[in-house]
């Protein structure tokens, strides 16, 4: 099937890896623009690693129903993510478990229904960038069919210079353009010194603004890394080159 990129704006949440709180930033991000007045999709293309609700046996997949909640509930989760799938594997993986295989074709088909439905979409990815999205693409495959502009969310600490280089280089590699990096505190018990040289280091190394550091449990709209503003995502959207930092 031939994709043409969808003509609304959003902005794609890709991770240095699982766990890093591409969800987490995700419904920041979706909570912030709703509360601004801006109709706003969540969309993610495949979820793996379903959970048993312990009384009424069923299944549920904690990013659906988390990015469900951040937009109000406004859409059904068929919507919100239209392939999942029970294991906790790449999705490919845990497909094949069921004997099903990732519908490429679903996965745009699934971003494209979003574009008269809302003013502005955001769109997580599976783990990290390199991870399998189908039985032959990898997530930064569909990622640059979809050419919104990236996020990166990356670990806080220390290990976070390499993996969020690594990733820039695998997006900018690809053609897509990475409007900026979040260095996510996940984990206080991974508190380590690096923390307040992170940010300046990736700097060093990349053109890519850190656009913000999140801290443990901050449950508020992001704020910007310098100026402690809160992040226009719309504009970001539009224009990422306005938000490079210049020194
Ligand atoms: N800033 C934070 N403060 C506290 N907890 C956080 C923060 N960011 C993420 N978490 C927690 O860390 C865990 C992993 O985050 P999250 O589920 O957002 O990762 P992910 O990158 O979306 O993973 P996946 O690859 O499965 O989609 C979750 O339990 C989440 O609530
Ligand atoms: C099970 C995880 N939570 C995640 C899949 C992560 C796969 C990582 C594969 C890898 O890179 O080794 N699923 C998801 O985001 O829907
Ligand atoms: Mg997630």
């Amino acid at each position: 099937m031939d994709v043409f990129p969808l003509y609304m704006p959003g902005l794609m949440i890709l991770g240095t890896d699982t766990d890093v709180g591409k969800t987490y930033i995700s419904t920041a991000i979706a909570r912030q623009l709703m509360s601004e007045g801006i109709a706003t999709g969540a969309y993610k293309p495949a979820c793996s690693g379903s959970i048993q609700d312990g009384d009424s046996g069923d299944y549920y997949w904690n990013d659906i129903e988390l990015l469900s909640e951040s937009i109000n509930q406004t859409f059904p989760s068929e919507r919100i993510c239209p392939q999942k799938f029970h294991a906790p594997l790449a999705p490919p993986v845990a497909a094949r478990k069921e004997g099903r295989q990732i519908d490429h074709d679903l996965l745009w088909q699934g971003a494209l229904w979003w574009q008269d439905q809302v003013e502005f979409l955001i769109v997580e990815g599976v783990g990290g960038v390199l991870c399998p999205l189908t039985e032959n693409t990898l997530v930064v495959d569909f990622a640059a069919e979809l050419k919104f502009p990236v996020l990166v969310v990356a670990r806080a600490g220390l290990g976070t210079i390499n993996h969020s280089l690594l990733t820039v280089e695998a997006l900018q590699n690809r053609g897509l353009c990475v409007a900026g990096i979040i260095l996510n505190d996940v984990d206080p018990e991974l508190s380590d010194e690096s923390r307040s040289s992170n940010a300046e280091q990736i700097q060093q190394w990349t053109t890519v603004p850190v656009l913000s550091f999140v801290p443990f449990e901050w449950q508020s709209n992001l704020l910007h890394h310098q100026t402690q503003d809160r992040i226009d995502w719309v504009q970001l959207a539009l224009h990422p080159s306005r938000f490079v930092i210049k020194e």
